[in-house]
């Protein structure tokens, strides 16, 4: 079977999961040479397997308001593969969420977590439940609800969820109350845990800075460096907010942020007293990025106008930029604008934040492109360092995995290189690379375990 008769089955085994098929389109397209100089992957049918969740669970939950209503929500994990290790990944609190969208996620964590070289497989679960503007009660009563039925799916061996979009330190604290609850046992069931019951550090910080890294590394491999540079960066949750603190860090200029109301731009600069007032605009008094501009009023706030196809956020000039936000939030024209206004380097805190055509106008112009699966692996990575510190009962300092996470990040980077040479990609080609080096360490360990 070809690669294209390939894809069509996979779209007509999944009608209408546009998210998901983007995510595996990329994947099938990447690996042609890995497949012509094995074709025993074909005959085993590595990738269509792979394109198959081991299981996928869908189920209702329903929990009371402050009013005293019913609500029902549905919630879902999907099993994505587990020939490297437990599944591994997020659980996303989202109106937007769907089958579709957990399943390009899940299939994406695959490879990301192969890349990071540890035991981990892929998965990726959530909810359609909006966290906005509810209260605290309630987001507890949500979390329980949801864990009352996914409690029975998971475990320390068998798949260990962590936080995504709307799931943060709070939600994670809840989930886990629900689990040890349920089951009767304290273990590393869920990471992103508080750091004094079993939390690793650098856990909430290891996305964005992990992020940064990668971008360093990359720059560094080009004769470049951040020092200096200009930065865009989207979204203002917790990727985005790690990634800033580690731009200024190591001397760049982040001149933005933005939630899904609309982005500010500070010409000056965001620094790290700015930064403190956007988490605590965000993450306690869990408000709108706009109230950035009633305490620093140079700075410009532009709403968003989903009716337009561009973000005007794109549009600022920069020299390296970090989409930080949520899935397809980099378009053609927005690339086209990146593109005109010189940026050298977009590196992606989110998971697939740039669509198929945008990621060619980008690498068509020789930018500097770091696709999600490589360059956020640090979240996952320093979360697989949380069960190895839970489950060896021990606690590393906040320098210690740090350090790892600096190293797992310059690996993944040069695996990607290393891969370029390899199969003689296109110099640029780091999409190309971590598709082609996950891919193989996967179907290796698929090879090796038999049809099952
Ligand atoms: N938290 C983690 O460790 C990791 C997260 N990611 C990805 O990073 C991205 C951000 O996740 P987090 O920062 O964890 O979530 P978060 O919930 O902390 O923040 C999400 C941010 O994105 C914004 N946003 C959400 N939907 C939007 C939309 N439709 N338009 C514009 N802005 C929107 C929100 O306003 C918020 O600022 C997601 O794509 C996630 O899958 C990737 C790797 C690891
Ligand atoms: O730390 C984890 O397990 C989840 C990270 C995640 O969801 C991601 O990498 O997209």
């Amino acid at each position: 079977m070809s690669e294209n008769e390939l894809y069509d089955r996979i779209e007509k085994r999944n009608p209408n999961e546009t998210e998901f098929l983007q995510a595996v389109e990329e994947v099938i397209s990447s690996i042609g040479k890995v497949l012509k100089k094995h074709p025993e992957y074909h005959q085993l049918k590595i990738l269509e397997r792979l394109a198959e969740p081991e299981r996928l669970i869908s189920f209702r939950v329903n929990w009371v308001d402050d009013e005293g209503n019913v609500q029902v929500n549905r919630g879902y994990r999907v099993q994505m593969n587990s020939a490297l290790g437990p599944y591994k990944g997020g659980l996303r609190f989202h109106p937007s969420v769907n089958q579709s969208i957990l399943k390009f996620l899940a299939f994406e964590q695959v490879f990301k977590n192969a890349l990071t070289g540890l035991p981990l497989g892929g998965g990726k679960g959530g909810s359609d439940f909006n966290p906005k503007e509810k209260s605290d009660q309630e987001i507890m009563r949500f979390c329980q609800a949801f864990m009352s039925e996914l409690y029975r799916h998971i475990g320390h061996f068998t798949d260990v969820p962590a936080g995504d979009i709307g799931v943060g330190s709070r939600e994670i604290g809840y989930l886990f109350g629900a689990y040890k609850k349920l089951q009767n046992e304290f273990t590393g069931v869920l990471t992103g845990k508080g750091p004094k019951w079993g939390g690793s550090p650098i856990r909430p910080e290891a996305t964005g800075y992990g992020l940064v890294y990668f971008a360093e590394n990359m720059m560094a491999s080009n004769g470049e460096s951040l020092e200096g540079k200009t930065c865009i960066v989207s979204g203002a949750g917790n990727v985005a907010q790690y990634a800033v603190e580690k731009l200024i860090q190591l001397g760049a200029k982040p001149v933005t942020m933005s939630d899904s109301s609309g982005f500010i731009y500070d010409e000056e600069g965001i620094d790290e007293e700015k930064l403190e007032h956007i988490m605590y605009i965000k993450n306690v008094s869990r408000g709108r990025i706009k109230e950035y501009t009633e305490k620093y009023s140079k700075a410009k706030y532009t709403e968003t106008d989903s009716s337009k196809d561009f973000k005007p956020i794109w549009e600022t000039k920069a020299d390296c930029a970090f989409p930080c936000a949520t899935q397809n939030e980099v378009k053609v024209k927005d690339a086209k604008n990146l593109k005109k206004n010189g940026i050298k380097l977009l590196a992606e805190g989110a998971n697939m934040p740039t669509m198929a055509d945008a990621i060619d106008v980008l690498q068509e112009a020789k930018i500097l492109y770091a696709p999600g699966k490589a360059c956020n692996a640090g979240g996952v990575a320093v979360s697989g360092l949380e069960m190895t510190q839970n489950r060896m009962g021990v606690y590393w300092t906040k320098d210690e995995v740090d350090e790892k996470l600096k190293n797992i990040m310059k690996r993944i980077h040069d695996d990607c290189r290393k891969t370029i040479e390899e199969y003689e990609l296109n110099s640029h080609d780091y999409l190309e690379a971590a598709n082609i080096f996950g891919f193989l360490k996967v179907a290796d360990a698929m090879k090796a375990q038999g049809i099952v």
